[in-house]
């Protein structure tokens, strides 16, 4: 199986444009991510966000340029990618009949997590969600439907985590925590890649931020990308 994994960056975007067939949104963007870095991609709402997010993981072709991933095209249908890509980007997708452990259960065990049964119970305490440990997804608010979202991405081993505004809905001590957990994982030599509008989020979990304005791409240091969301 082909890795690529000599790649200089774990995803690396090259003059990437994107956009619908019928319209480019921004670009070209450059974009370089190694192990441990952690990237917030920030903008004004319709800027093009949620589609570059949507490219990076190969849902949209890009118009222009390219994006690898270990050095290699992104195919989100592919083993590498799959093993190695956690992904929290919409208000996901829920087994109704299955219970809040059962998901986080299905999730572990379906990347061989060892000692599932401990992980499962650290991330419900983290998220605080033991009391409804053994409910069903209806039976949720929207706030603690996000954070079995969040659970779920968190719970698995990956090279690479792409959220998308991670702390929306979530109360302020956990996203606190929230903010701690990501900064852990890059200490770890997880690259983080966040779509988000939490100044804070930038400041204490990340180190850049991609801004699209204007149709372009524009990297700035954390404090800079903080700043532009406070303004
Ligand atoms: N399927 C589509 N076809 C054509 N244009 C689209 C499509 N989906 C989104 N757009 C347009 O692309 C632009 C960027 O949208 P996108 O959702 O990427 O923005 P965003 O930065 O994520 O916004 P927000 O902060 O509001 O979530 C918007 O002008 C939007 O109208």
């Amino acid at each position: 199986m082909q890795t690529g994994q000599s790649a200089e960056y774990q995803l690396e975007a090259r003059e990437l444009t994107i956009g619908y067939p019928q319209r480019t949104i921004c670009g070209p963007l450059n974009l370089q991510l190694s192990a441990g870095n952690g990237t917030g991609i920030i903008g004004a709402n319709g800027s093009g966000k949620s589609t570059l997010i949507r490219t990076i993981l190969g849902h949209l072709p890009p118009v222009g340029g390219e994006v690898e991933f270990l050095g290699l095209p992104v195919d989100e249908d592919s083993i590498t990618f799959r093993r190695q890509v956690a992904v929290q980007i919409t208000d996901g997708t829920f087994f109704e009949e299955l219970t809040i452990a059962e998901h986080l259960e299905l999730v572990a065990r379906g990347h061989g997590v060892a000692a599932w049964e401990q992980k499962v119970e650290e991330e419900l305490d983290f998220f605080e969600l033991t009391a409804v440990a053994e409910v069903l997804p209806g039976e949720l608010s929207s706030g603690q439907r996000r954070k079995v979202l969040l659970a779920a991405t968190l719970i698995r081993p990956a090279q690479l985590v792409l959220l998308d505004e991670p702390e929306q809905r979530l109360d302020l001590r956990i996203r606190q925590k929230l903010y701690d957990r990501l900064a852990l994982l890059r200490q770890s030599g997880t690259t983080l890649l966040v779509v988000t509008h939490d100044p804070q989020l930038l400041r204490k979990s990340l180190d850049s931020a991609l801004l699209l304005d204007e149709d372009q791409g524009v990297i700035l240091d954390a404090e800079a990308g903080a700043q532009w969301l406070e303004r």
